[in-house]
């Protein structure tokens, strides 16, 4: 699919390794001697996230492509924050599906291979750019429904609670939740309130204390699901929610869903270089180091 938009890139970001990441995946061009430069993305459909848009319905499909198992990698991240803002700024698209094109697995959260073994200078790039996909997410004016059709731990929970909506497949061996401290790590606090807000003090407070990955049927009792449905409905379902949020005036709509979510965001706007810091002085730390790289191994051991 084609699609040609003219934007305009200052040659400075051009630079900067997320800029030159985020224009490598998106096929823009800086033409030769370029200062502020306006370049056209030819691509819609970039390496990572597939963007399906239906424009007679106003929506789009989003789906992840990182196999095997849609580890949220710096590329990943890119790429997802780059087709929001693109979808973001298509006066035809209200709503968005967000889904994974990997067979079982929704996301495996935080790619672990970009928290360990690298040097402070990626762990801050690495989180900044989880900051920025979580920002994104969770304030969107768009209509955004989760549509689970894998196991959806950590990072891959996180992204399914900025959704205004969650469907999962009725899969018992598909578990969601922020399982953090079963790895040894602690879940921030914009993922703790983000969870709060959708389960409640009390749930999330055992769920976060026991990293508790819930199969579907459990995550609809404990509300951190709305709809759990056969597989191969998953993504029509989310559709027909999609349809239903998207019946009501998008300004009234999007005014409700800011006042709600705006003092959790800010709470992170206010302090995202303390937790730049915080991030990297902890993820730096020797014992964090063998906590996940022994994690990563009994991953890969598990095969075996
Ligand atoms: C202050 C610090 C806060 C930091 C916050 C962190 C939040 C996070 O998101 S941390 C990441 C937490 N994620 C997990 O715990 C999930 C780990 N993965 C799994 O449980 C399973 O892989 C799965 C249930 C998602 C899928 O199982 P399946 O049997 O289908 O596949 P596997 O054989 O386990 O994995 C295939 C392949 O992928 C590698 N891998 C799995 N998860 C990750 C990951 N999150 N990052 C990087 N790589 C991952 C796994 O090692 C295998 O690799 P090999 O093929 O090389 O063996």
């Amino acid at each position: 699919m084609a699609l040609t938009a003219v934007i305009r890139v200052p040659s400075r970001a051009l630079l900067r390794p997320w800029a030159r990441l985020r224009d490598a995946a998106l096929g823009w061009i800086e033409p030769a001697g370029g200062g502020g430069v306006e370049v056209s993305a030819q691509r819609f459909a970039s390496q990572k996230v597939l963007v399906e848009p239906d424009p007679a319905a106003g929506v789009a499909v989003m789906k992840f492509k990182n196999p095997p198992v849609n580890s949220l990698s710096l590329e990943l991240l890119t790429e997802l924050v780059i087709s929001l803002e693109k979808l973001e700024n298509d006066k035809t698209v209200r709503g968005v599906v967000l889904t994974s094109d990997c067979p079982g697995i929704f996301s495996a959260g935080l790619d672990l291979t970009e928290m360990c073994g690298r040097n402070p200078a990626h762990y801050a790039e690495y989180w900044k750019a989880v900051q920025e996909m979580w920002l994104r997410l969770y304030l969107s004016n768009l209509v955004l429904v989760a549509a689970i059709n894998g196991a959806s731990p950590a990072g891959g929970c996180l992204i399914a609670l900025t959704c205004d909506y969650r469907v999962m497949a009725d899969n018992p061996k598909y578990c969601i939740g922020l399982n953090e401290t079963l790895l040894g790590i602690v879940a921030p606090f914009w993922f703790k309130d983000n969870l709060v807000n959708t389960i409640g003090h009390r749930a999330s407070e055992r769920a976060l204390q026991l990293g508790l990955l819930f199969p579907p049927t459990e995550a609809l009792q404990v509300g951190m699901v709305d709809k759990v449905v056969p597989k191969d409905q998953v993504q029509s379902t989310a559709l027909s929610v999609l349809a239903q949020w998207m019946a009501i005036p998008d300004h009234a709509r999007q005014l409700t869903k800011n006042m709600m979510r705006k003092p959790t965001a800010d709470r992170l706007l206010k302090q995202r270089d303390a937790d730049i810091q915080n991030f990297v002085s902890f993820i730096s730390r020797d014992s964090i180091q063998k906590s996940l790289q022994m994690y990563l191994e009994k991953l890969k051991q598990k095969k075996g």
